[in-house]
């Protein structure tokens, strides 16, 4: 479903990708880790296609069809969805209005979406004004649930994330990649940011990568990776005989 070749990528005037491959396919849930500020938010931005992270060479590739300088609306569209770290609140649009715009849903199907994920009392609010960190979780996941994008991203599900809410945050995500479908049957594929591996718990990974620098140097079980860096720190992970 994703095809990244030799991907390198520059903010500012500085690059933060070096020639990053990663190839997910259909049915895949594919786990990302690494130190802070290694570049995996940039990974995520850029395969979403924000304008502030410019492809200096490589392609990403998503069923088929080269993206790269393809514009977000047009991604979204091909269905490619991201729930983000930090989302920008929005002053003056309420969370109904949007969900009821950027889809075929009437207000009262919304309406049902947002109870699942005990969101009903704020589609009448701006987006993200004032929200916690948790009902903005919350209310990313109900995005992702009336998008239904066939690629998910995921940035750090569980950042600020109560356990109680946790398990549904769990849950629904699992719903969306379609693990409660047979393999066979499984058409929608994921990446997904975690530092703590608590969604692991609920959502079941194929496979897990590393980021260290901008490149990605570890593949792998994520369990087994995240037990890896638990006990000796992501300094093993260069160590790495899996690339
Ligand atoms: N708009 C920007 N302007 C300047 N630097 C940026 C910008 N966006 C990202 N960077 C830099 O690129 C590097 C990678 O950032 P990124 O957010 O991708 O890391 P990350 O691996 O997701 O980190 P974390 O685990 O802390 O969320 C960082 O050093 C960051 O400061």
């Amino acid at each position: 479903m994703l095809d990244i070749r030799d991907l390198s990528v520059r903010v500012e005037d500085r690059e933060v990708l070096h020639g990053i491959n990663l190839q997910i396919g259909g049915g895949e849930t594919h786990v990302l880790m690494g130190p802070n500020g290694s570049g995996k938010s940039s990974l995520l931005m850029t395969i979403m296609g924000f304008g502030n992270y410019s492809v200096t060479s490589g392609s990403i590739l998503f069923k088929g069809t080269d993206i790269t300088q393809m514009p977000i609306h047009e991604r979204a569209e091909l269905g490619i969805g991201m729930l983000f770290q930090r989302p920008p609140a929005i002053a003056g649009l309420k969370l109904g209005k949007l969900l009821t715009a950027t889809s075929q849903l009437g207000g009262e199907a919304v309406e049902a979406l947002a109870q699942s994920v005990n969101m009903e009392d704020f589609l009448t609010r701006d987006i993200n004004v004032g929200f916690s960190g948790g009902e903005i979780k919350r209310s990313e996941v109900l995005q992702l649930k009336v998008q239904q994008p066939e690629f998910i991203m995921l940035d750090e599900p569980e950042s600020g994330v109560d356990l109680e809410n946790m398990a549904l945050m769990g849950r629904e995500v699992a719903h969306l990649l379609e693990k409660d479908v047979h393999i066979i049957d499984r058409h929608r594929s994921g990446l997904i940011i975690t530092h703590t591996g608590y969604i692991l718990d609920y959502v079941d990974a194929d496979q897990g990568h590393v980021m260290i620098d901008g490149q990605i140097r570890c593949h792998g079980n994520p369990r087994e990776i995240l037990k890896v860096v638990q006990e000796k720190g992501y300094k093993e992970c260069l160590r790495c005989k899996q690339m």
